[in-house]
């Protein structure tokens, strides 16, 4: 079987617990994301989400284990990886513009600075940001604003992976599903693939191809995998009429409330640790099909 485009294997990551003792977030955390794919990842704060992110970033390196993107290990930042984290990270001495156009300029070198203020307008644009606040540096921004800077500076890159650390936590309602819809528009005319990060349920419905479920820490699990048998283009009115949309809800709810405890605190062992895929589709049943209900319940 060929590996997938990110692969994770054997993901280990522990830290001084700060009592002389050793804390285990997760332990040989193994699974695959396939080129063009979106993925969302849920679990209960501290289980390890933002460790896994960091890692997929190169901005930290795990106790042990490996991440492969293309067949090449992942070690350090590169500009094929976008990030955008919850608390936006924008240089505070740059303009909004240039705090975008920099990275632009990094990746396209050979663009004329005119066509990199251009592209980075655009993308400023697309969140909602024109006129004379392009202008204005981050301090003097809101913090929804500044968070969509941080969203236009990861997208205007164009990279090959868009590492996303709720992305849209800062933001009011309606500019969180405009946003939502800039991604899903920019993510489907691309090959890029998408790793995001979200405590919104509804949220990962909408956008994920798959979702991730990460059990509680120490000793956290992906555990499971859940398609979302949706087709796409999805839109967020209509969405929850599907048949599908309900069964996988309770799906997660249930996971998150119940099953995400059950499952947390077993050491691995040395074994790979990989998530149990669940394919929900009410859609099939109700055609007559072979039954496609398969939700695995560990
Ligand atoms: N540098 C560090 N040193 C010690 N412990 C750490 C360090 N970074 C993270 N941790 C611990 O690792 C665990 C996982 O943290 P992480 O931030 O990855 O969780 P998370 O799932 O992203 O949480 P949240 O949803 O609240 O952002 C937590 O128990 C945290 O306290």
């Amino acid at each position: 079987m060929s590996k997938p485009y990110l692969s994770i294997e054997h993901l280990t990551q522990r830290f001084p617990d700060g009592q002389g003792g050793t804390l285990t977030v997760f332990e040989d955390a193994t699974f695959g994301i396939e080129k063009g794919e979106f993925v969302c990842i849920l679990g209960h704060s501290g289980c390890g989400k933002s460790t896994i992110m960091n890692i997929l970033a190169g901005l930290a390196e795990p106790t042990s284990g490996v991440v492969k993107m293309d067949g090449f290990e992942v070690s350090g930042p590169s500009l094929d990886r976008g990030v955008v984290f919850q608390n936006y990270s924008l240089l505070p001495w740059l303009s909004t513009l240039k705090n975008v156009s920099f990275g632009v300029a990094a990746r396209y070198p050979k663009w004329s600075r005119a066509k990199v203020l251009e592209h980075s307008r655009d993308y400023l644009a697309m969140v909602g940001l024109e006129g004379d606040v392009i202008h204005r540096k981050p301090s003097q921004l809101s913090g929804g604003m500044r968070q969509r800077v941080s969203i236009a500076r990861a997208f205007a890159n164009h990279p090959k992976l868009l590492l996303l650390d709720e992305p849209f936590g800062a933001l009011d309602a309606l500019t969180r599903g405009t946003i939502q819809d800039e991604l899903l528009k920019i993510w489907g005319g691309t090959e890029q693939t998408v790793f995001m990060i979200t405590h919104d349920i509804d949220e990962a419905i909408l956008l994920a191809d798959r979702i991730l479920l990460m059990s509680n820490g120490p000793y956290a699990r992906v555990a499971e995998s859940v398609e979302i048998t949706i087709p796409r283009p999805r839109n967020r009115t209509e969405i929850i009429e599907h048949p599908n949309y309900y069964a996988i809800r309770n799906h997660l709810v249930q996971f998150l409330g119940q099953r995400s405890k059950a499952l947390s605190g077993e050491p691995s062992g040395g074994e790979a640790q990989r998530p149990a895929p669940v394919r929900i589709d009410k859609t099939a049943e109700v055609a007559g099909d072979e039954p496609h209900l398969r939700a695995v319940n560990l």
